[in-house]
This record gives C-alpha cells, sequence and structure tokens, in this order.
C-alpha cells in the first residue's frame, strides 16, 4: 500500500499530569474517509486537537505529508494541509461570507484543482445568496456550511470535522451530508467526528473507536454494520 497521508504511531497527549490518548496507532490514506467515534469524553477531540497542533503530543510520533508533526505548530501544519471545521464552527460575526473565503485563501495550499469562490459557492449554493452577509446574520447551518467552505478554499490535503452536523435541523443535516459525500467523490481525504454513526456508514470507508482513550476497534463500514455488538458496547446506541 502507498505511503499513507497521516501516520500516528504510540501517540500519547493530554492536559499536563491528565492523559487523555495512550499510544494511538491508525493511518489515514489519501482519498480516504475515515469516521472518528467513540461516547462523549473518549478523547476524539483531544485527538484532533493534537492532529492540528492545539495540543502537544506527549509521546509518539504524527507524520502528515512526509512531515513529522508532532512536534510542529498548528501554522505549520495548516501548511502542510490539514484544515479543520471546528466544533462550534467559530464563524467571525463582522466578516461577511465572502471575506471569509477570500481570508482563508490567503494560506491555502497548490492543488490541481483549487477550490475557487465559484467553486464553493456551487457546492454551497445557500452561501452564494448569503455572500454579502455577516457570519453574525447566518443561521447555524449557514454557519456550519461557511466553516466548511472555509476549510475548503485552503484547498486541504485532509479535512477534518469535528460534530459537523451537530445542533442542526435534520434538513440541514441531510445537506451536510450530501456535501461530504460529493467531496468524497472527488476523491477529498477526510477525517470526520460525528454521532449519527449510521448517517456516517455509507460515508466512511474506515472507522476507529476510541474508548478511554485508546483504539478500541478500527474496521470498514461493511464490518461496522455487521456488528451492532460493538454500537451497544462502545456508542451506545
Ligand atoms: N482543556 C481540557 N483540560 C483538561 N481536561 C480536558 C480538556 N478538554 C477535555 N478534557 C478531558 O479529556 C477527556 C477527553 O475529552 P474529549 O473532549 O477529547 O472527548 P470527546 O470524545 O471529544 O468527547 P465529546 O464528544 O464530549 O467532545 C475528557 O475526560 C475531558 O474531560
Amino acid at each position: 500500500m502507498s505511503t499513507p497521508l497521516l501516520r500516528c504511531r504510540g501517540l500519547e497527549a493530554g492536559y499536563g499530569a491528565s492523559q487523555v490518548l495512550f499510544g494511538l496507532d491508525f493511518d489515514i490514506h489519501a482519498g480516504e474517509v475515515v469516521a472518528l467515534l467513540g461516547r462523549n469524553g473518549m478523547g476524539k477531540s483531544t485527538l484532533i486537537k493534537t492532529l492540528v497542533g492545539g495540543l502537544r503530543a506527549q509521546r509518539g510520533e504524527i507524520h502528515f505529508a512526509g512531515q513529522p508533526i508532532h512536534r510542529a505548530r498548528a501554522d505549520l501544519i495548516a501548511r502542510l494541509g490539514a484544515a479543520i471545521v471546528p466544533e462550534g464552527r467559530q464563524c467571525f460575526p463582522n466578516l461577511s461570507v465572502r471575506e471569509h473565503l477570500i481570508a482563508f485563501a490567503a494560506t491555502r495550499n497548490s492543488a490541481a484543482a483549487p477550490w475557487t469562490l465559484e467553486r464553493l459557492y456551487a457546492l454551497f449554493p445557500r452561501l452564494a445568496e448569503r455572500a454579502g452577509h455577516m457570519g453574525g446574520q447566518l443561521s447555524g447551518g449557514e454557519q456550519q456550511m461557511l466553516a466548511i467552505a472555509r476549510a475548503l478554499s485552503t484547498n486541504p490535503r485532509l479535512l477534518i470535522l469535528d460534530e459537523a452536523s451537530e445542533g442542526l435541523a435534520p434538513v440541514i443535516r441531510a445537506e451536510i451530508w450530501r456535501c461530504l459525500a460529493l467531496l468524497k467523490a472527488q476523491g477529498q481525504t477526510t477525517l470526520v467526528v460525528d454521532k449519527y454513526v449510521d448517517k456516517l456508514l455509507p460515508l466512511a470507508d474506515r472507522n476507529l473507536i476510541l474508548e478511554r482513550g485508546r483504539i478500541a476497534w478500527q474496521g470498514s463500514s461493511a464490518e461496522l454494520d455487521a456488528q451492532r455488538g460493538l454500537w451497544t458496547r462502545y456508542l451506545g446506541v
């Protein structure tokens, strides 16, 4: 198999003396969609923070796009091509939709098919209609679309979504899933955290289940679908 885009080996991280992640080993290959699953408090957000340089790994190694990044700063990791759609969206209330997209595109990676404003608006026609509106004037669903479009505008090698469908109406959630399926069809490598396991299954190529900071199980969506015991044991569904 080809060299993975992201490789974690023996990764440990936490907050001061409170260790949260214990010896994680996993890979993400280019073009894959990987779902990160687990009940609340199992370490999903901590892992994502560690991958994007918001939290320093205490032990172990992370390689991304051929570079060791376990001691790298967040801006370098972003420049290597990791883009996060953070929990809570974090749009700027006083920047317009268009300004968000232009500001983030300033740090873009080169790509064969770059994300232009036109492509982003074609993916999310709602954002085209709202181009002049301020972040603070958008609905929760529109803010979520903007957070995804803003991350895409950097032409990410790896798109990371932390609870992207959290707190949204079902019709808006469906729009977010539709967009992620389109991105997958275009070959976008993605790591996604979400609690709607049934929606993630058709999208994800592989799934990682975190249990108290350890990978309790990893496998394909077909395997996870067939093993409902894993859902009750580790996912509480
Ligand atoms: N800033 C922090 N300082 C100290 N402990 C933290 C901090 N953030 C998270 N934790 C602890 O780390 C553990 C893992 O939390 P984390 O947020 O990574 O879990 P999660 O799987 O993402 O859960 P959730 O779905 O609730 O966000 C929890 O015990 C949590 O209390």
